[in-house]
């Protein structure tokens, strides 16, 4: 059969029946987005001239990086024995970074592809959302991808998985998002054997709202997923959690392409705009009713993204600080995870703490502001957020070393994670020395065929959230894959470790470390400032403190530099240009007390702290 007699178009506000809403899956690059493209050819709704790789990938940064941040929806028409069909399709990332935005995702689907890269095998991300999947009771379709390569090894992989999830390894399917092979078929299963979608279509409108985007032409729009009743244009809607009401200006759905209908029912999937100018005011997890007819119980919302990891943002020029301000502004009202509040630093100046879901959030939402706002910026050493009890039994939540509480402290907890790496067993002894070397208690350990384990472990945050998956791959040669999610806190034996320049703390360096690690800490902050600060006219004294106890010192001896010294005897002129030089010179450093410090030496101190958390992606 011809694809264009299989793709004829959908009547809008559909019979629930017909309807198959799906996500796809996968560890990192096993080729979700591949696989999405060729579904969006096979099915006819982006013609073969309009085809650009990962098509739905629409930010720069997404396509240039390769990885999917944003969820989108899209619908797609596929007709089986003679009957048209409407498949949803919800495009996840991959990126442990971004899981929270899977976990949406899923709620609103009936069935998921679980895609798994035939030359790989399952990686930890495949069982992370797996198990997301389970939980949501979805029907899984295994598949294996990539089958044209030359090194797939699909009777292997197929068995693990059956082995996995119950079932045949000949019941796994077979595609290759390159070629698109068996792709037609997996359309074809996808409508055999997921459920439609049920709801009550009588009953007062309930839509979930699983994303919410900022268009710079039509403000937010917002992803639903209708589950009772139904929404019409010009209606006013009502979101459950806030009680704010708007007027439905549009509704529709992606096809890919926005395309207005005259409304939305049980099981659709599709967008709203409303004239909301800001995310927040569209929640990502909220129910969306009839203002005039308002359901009574919200749907399960899901939980909301929690910044992991904080770190300050300053611009290199001071006077650009407004235009941080304003860009940060813009970048939040289409990034709901990202949070911010004004901080100052006698090193840096004016900035802003900003809390993000982790490093590769932190260095697109840095890429961004440099690259779409031009802005220079500087960040600080990320950090996690620590609880700390004080001696009146008062807790601080500390985002900054800085808040870190003066004083006698009762307890200091730290957040936890619960990770898991699959690596083959040969790496086993390896993978145990690093965990134990960064405070893990082991879990369990399963074997998910003779030569690959999965290993499981309890860690702190701090210790794995930066360099950690750089150790374990060059450990591992590359094999080891990791995924991790939050699993409360612990209380631990963790210090502030300062720096002083001749008495004075500088705050940008200041860091909250194990105690076993804050002399590795001190050393190495007090010899690095001692190569990057150049000596001054008296002696300045470098020390690590923890509390007032100093644990290590460096010296910068000091120099007398006489500017006028080799214009002895020369015409005054000549010496007054000298002194408006060293003037000038003068106002790119920063003073610390009395020492000046150029504002180089902060930044290259800084990049070099935080270069073992940027080289992870
Ligand atoms: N040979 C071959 N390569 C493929 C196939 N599918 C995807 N790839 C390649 O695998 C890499 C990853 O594919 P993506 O589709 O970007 O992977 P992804 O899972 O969407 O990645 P994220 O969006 O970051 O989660 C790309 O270089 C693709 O060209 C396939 O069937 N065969």
């Amino acid at each position: 059969m011809s694809p264009l007699a299989r793709t004829a178009p959908v009547p809008a506000a559909t019979d629930p029946a017909i309807i198959r809403n799906f996500c796809i899956i996968a560890h990192i690059d096993h080729g979700k987005s591949t696989l999405a493209d060729r579904m969006l050819q096979a099915t006819g709704v982006v013609q073969p001239r309009e085809m650009k790789a990962q098509y739905l990938d629409r930010m720069d940064i997404e396509r240039e990086r390769g990885i999917t941040i944003k969820s989108q929806a899209v619908r797609m028409p596929w007709e089986l024995e003679g009957k048209a069909h409407a498949l949803n399709m919800i495009d996840t990332p991959g990126h442990v970074d971004f899981t929270y935005e899977v976990s949406r995702s899923l709620a609103a689907c009936e069935g998921a592809i679980l895609l798994v890269d035939a030359a790989q095998g399952i990686e930890a991300q495949t069982l992370a959302n797996l198990y997301m999947a389970m939980e949501n009771d979805l029907t899984i379709i295994p598949v294996l991808n990539k089958i044209d390569l030359p090194a797939a090894q699909p009777e292997k992989y197929a068995e693990e998985l059956a082995n996995l999830i119950g079932g045949e390894p000949d019941d796994v399917l077979r595609v290759s998002g390159k070629t698109g092979e068996g792709v037609e078929a997996l359309l074809d299963k996808i409508v055999r054997d997921l459920p439609a979608p049920v709801g009550d279509a009588d009953a007062p409108a309930r839509a979930m709202i699983f994303d919410s985007v900022y268009d710079s032409y039509r403000g937010v729009v917002t992803y639903v997923r209708v589950v009772d009743g139904n929404l019409k244009p010009r209606e006013r809607i009502q979101m459950m959690s806030t009680r704010a009401s708007h007027e439905l200006l549009e509704i529709g759905v992606s096809s890919p392409e926005p395309q207005p209908t005259k409304g939305l029912g049980v099981g659709e999937v599709g967008y709203l705009i409303t004239g909301v100018k800001d995310v927040r005011q569209s929640k990502v997890g909220d129910t969306v009713t009839n203002l005039n007819k308002p359901a009574s119980e919200q749907l399960a919302g899901y939980d909301e993204p929690k910044p992991m990891v904080f770190s300050g943002l300053y611009p290199l020029d001071g006077s650009d600080y407004p235009a941080l301000r304003d860009a940060l502004e813009k970048l939040q009202l289409n990034d709901a995870a990202l949070i911010y509040e004004p901080e100052t630093s006698v090193a840096l100046g004016f900035g802003f703490r900003v809390g993000f879901l982790g490093l590769l959030h932190l260095e697109i939402v840095r890429e961004r502001l440099e690259r779409e706002f031009g802005l220079d910026l500087i960040s600080t050493a990320p950090n996690v957020v620590y609880q700390v009890m004080t001696e009146d039994k008062a807790t601080v939540t500390v985002t900054n070393p800085s808040e870190f509480p003066e004083g006698k402290i009762l307890e200091v907890r730290e957040p936890m994670v619960s990770a898991t790496v699959l690596a083959p067993s040969e790496f086993v002894g390896t993978i145990m020395e690093l965990c134990q070397a960064r405070r893990g208690q082991m879990g369990g350990m399963d074997y998910l065929s003779e030569d690959r384990v999965e290993m499981h472990y309890r860690l702190p945050l701090a210790e794995i959230v930066f360099d950690f998956f750089d150790h374990l791959k060059s450990r591992t040669r590359g094999y080891a894959s990791l995924d991790w999610k939050a699993d409360g806190e612990q209380v631990a034996d963790l210090v502030k470790v300062d720096v002083l320049l001749q008495g004075d703390h500088v705050d940008a360096f200041s860091a909250i470390t194990h105690k076993d690690k804050a002399y590795a800490y001190g050393l190495m902050m007090t010899k690095k400032l001692r190569e990057l600060i150049p000596r001054q006219q008296f002696e300045v004294p470098i020390q690590a403190a923890i509390g007032s106890r100093i644990i290590a010192r460096e010296n910068i001896r000091a120099i007398r530099k006489d500017v006028l010294a080799k214009c002895y005897g020369g015409d005054i002129s000549r010496k007054r240009k000298l002194l408006e030089k060293q003037k000038e010179g003068k106002k790119r450093m920063k003073t610390v007390g009395r020492v000046e410090v150029p504002q180089e030496a902060f930044i290259a101190a800084l990049s070099s702290q935080s270069a073992a958390g940027e080289k992870k992606k």
